[in-house]
């Protein structure tokens, strides 16, 4: 597999990739259309912040499974397109936060003593002892916009040199400020009022951008903003004119709405704001921690095990995959053998669970199931994309779940429908890797759903089975294996065949012209 990165990334994560016979291509600083090039055949592709990751880059990429991210921001991703494109998106959202949080403190500090401007004129052989009178944090009040990880860290932290904690964040609980010794207000105003500084910790997103403007500014009269989250959540031009009108008493700012920032970005022109090139997450720790986090999701993609930071895929938790893994691909077979027996057009499909499994978290089951049912349908469908498939072709989607499962430990079933006829299959996994189909419809089955099958729905009557094999033979089809299922003596009878060789329509007609027999199908589990 070709794995393409973009930013640079620490060599642990570079090593643990190539360690397993991927290859590595660096390329950085590349612009739109190199970049438009270069992921071509990419089958992974690693940015940092540094890297826009476009629609157009997404749809370019036709090898692309899963695009890492080697740091916590995915605003430079198209989520929507990877999803739309069945690609992966992951980031590694543990690895940077305590160098991030480490990087909030020190701004804050830096910001409040003004040493930046200090080291500056000392540097220019200036000793302006006495144009720094700094602000102590010990007693004041932080508010923090955003309480997840990083935010939550900068707390600690902060609130351990004795500052008072007011916290905005709409989707926490007041238990979980509490814990940690923090008020938790309703609206960012009130957040704003109380602080005497203001840190930001959200990701960019529709809902942030901009929404800390000259109105809110002005709230924090005399107060300090630090921004090491992400530019474009607090409006520029306003946080450089409140600092230089005096509203504020300084600022400091890592993050940018454009970067490489400009040199004409008014952040950069105000005595009190002080500026990092976006060097949050910039310590060996961090680093090291993020290239091997994001090495490790590349690698699951590549090896279709779950991706644990997935953003747009079904995620499962590490203790419940052993348990579902079987089924995955069982959910698969069974959605692709059920929507080639129904031949006709797909309204619903419902994924029911019995026994153990109903106890399993199953979303990825569920999803590979749906890619089964329309990877005969279409290309480009995987367990990330099918339901959205699903959702753009207006199929209804249903999953049920039941304890009891009869003589099975477990089984799935998969039924295509529309409003006029439906097909199920449902299949189990036995001891030691042996999937199997038990039923198709009413029909009790034991097959083993691998390569080309034919199942045949025929008269329950002497010579029908022979006579179908010597079709079969006739047209030099081996067959592997067979079974027989019927509902009631001389009734209707559905016999599975698992064959050596495809089957031509040709075979097929002449099958079905014997009177005995109903129905024939030929299912290829090979894929397109
Ligand atoms: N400067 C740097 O190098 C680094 C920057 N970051 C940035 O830090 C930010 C936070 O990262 P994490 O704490 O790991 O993310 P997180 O997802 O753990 O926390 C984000 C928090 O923001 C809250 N939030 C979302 N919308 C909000 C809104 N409208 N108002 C108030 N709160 C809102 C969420 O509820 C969540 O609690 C991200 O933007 C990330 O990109 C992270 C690492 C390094
Ligand atoms: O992890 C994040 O969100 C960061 O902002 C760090 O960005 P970087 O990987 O240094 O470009």
């Amino acid at each position: 597999m070709k794995v393409l990165v973009t930013d640079p990334i620490a060599e642990a994560g570079i090593e643990r990739i190539r360690e397993q016979g991927h290859e590595i291509e660096k390329a950085y600083n590349l612009s739109q259309e190199e970049l438009l090039d270069a992921v071509v055949d990419a089958n992974a592709l690693i940015v940092r912040s540094g890297t826009e990751v476009t629609r157009e880059v997404l749809e370019a990429a036709e090898e692309l499974v899963i695009v890492g991210r080697a740091g916590i921001g995915v605003d430079n991703i198209d989520i929507e397109a990877a999803t739309d494109n069945g690609v992966i998106v992951a980031n590694a959202p543990e690895g940077n936060v305590r160098a991030a949080a480490e990087h909030t403190v020190a701004m804050t500090f830096a910001t409040a003593r003004s040493i930046p401007q200090a080291h500056e004129r000392l540097s220019d052989g200036e000793w302006a002892k006495g144009d720094f009178l700094g602000t102590e944090v010990n007693d004041k009040t932080l508010g923090i916009v955003g309480f997840g990880r990083v935010g939550q860290e900068v707390a600690k932290r902060l609130n351990n040199l004795g500052m008072e904690l007011v916290v905005y964040d709409p989707y926490i609980s007041e238990e979980r400020a509490e814990q940690l010794g923090a008020e938790l207000v309703n609206d960012l105003t009130e957040c704003l009022r109380a602080a005497d500084f203001v840190t930001i910790h959200t990701p960019l997103t529709d809902e942030t951008e901009n929404m800390i403007g000259a109105e809110e500014l002005a709230q924090l009269e005399g107060g300090y903003v630090i921004n090491c989250a992400r530019g474009g959540i607090v409006d520029e031009e306003a946080l450089a004119e409140a600092v230089d009108d005096g509203i504020l008493s300084g600022a400091a700012v890592d993050v940018f709405a454009n970067e490489p920032v400009e040199r004409d970005n008014p952040l950069l022109w105000v005595e009190d704001i002080i500026v990092t090139p976006h060097l949050g997450a910039s310590t060996e720790a961090a680093q090291e921690n993020v290239a091997t986090e994001t090495a490790e999701q590349i690698l699951a993609a590549f090896e279709e095990e779950p991706v644990m930071n997935a953003l747009n895929a079904p995620s499962v938790d590490e203790s419940s995959f052993p348990k579902i893994e079987p089924y995955i691909d069982l959910a698969d077979t069974a959605g692709k053998i059920a929507v080639q027996l129904f031949d006709q057009r797909v309204e619903e499909v419902d994924v029911e669970y019995f026994g153990d499994i109903a106890d399993e978290d199953v979303d990825l089951v569920t999803a590979s199931a749906l890619k089964g049912v329309f990877e005969p349908l279409e290309w480009q469908v995987n367990a990330v994309n099918a339901p959205r498939v699903a959702e753009r072709r207006g199929i209804d989607v249903t999953e049920s779940k039941s304890r009891q499962s009869e003589d099975f430990q477990s089984r799935v079933t998969v039924t295509v429908s529309n409003d006029e006829d439906s097909v199920s299959v449902c299949g189990t996994q036995f001891v030691g890797d042996d999937s199997r189909i038990i039923r198709i419809d009413g029909y009790r089955v034991d097959a083993i759903p691998h390569g080309h099958m034919l199942v045949a729905r025929n008269e329950d009557a002497p010579g029908v089975i022979g006579f179908i094999g010597s079709v079969l033979g006739e047209a030099d089809i081996n067959i592997a294996g067979m079974f027989n299922g019927r509902e009631t003596i001389g009734g209707e009878a559905l016999s599975v065949y698992n064959l050596d060789d495809p089957v031509s329509e040709e075979v097929l007609e002449e099958l079905n012209a014997d009177d005995r027999v109903i129905d024939t199908k030929y299912i290829s589990l090979n894929g397109r």
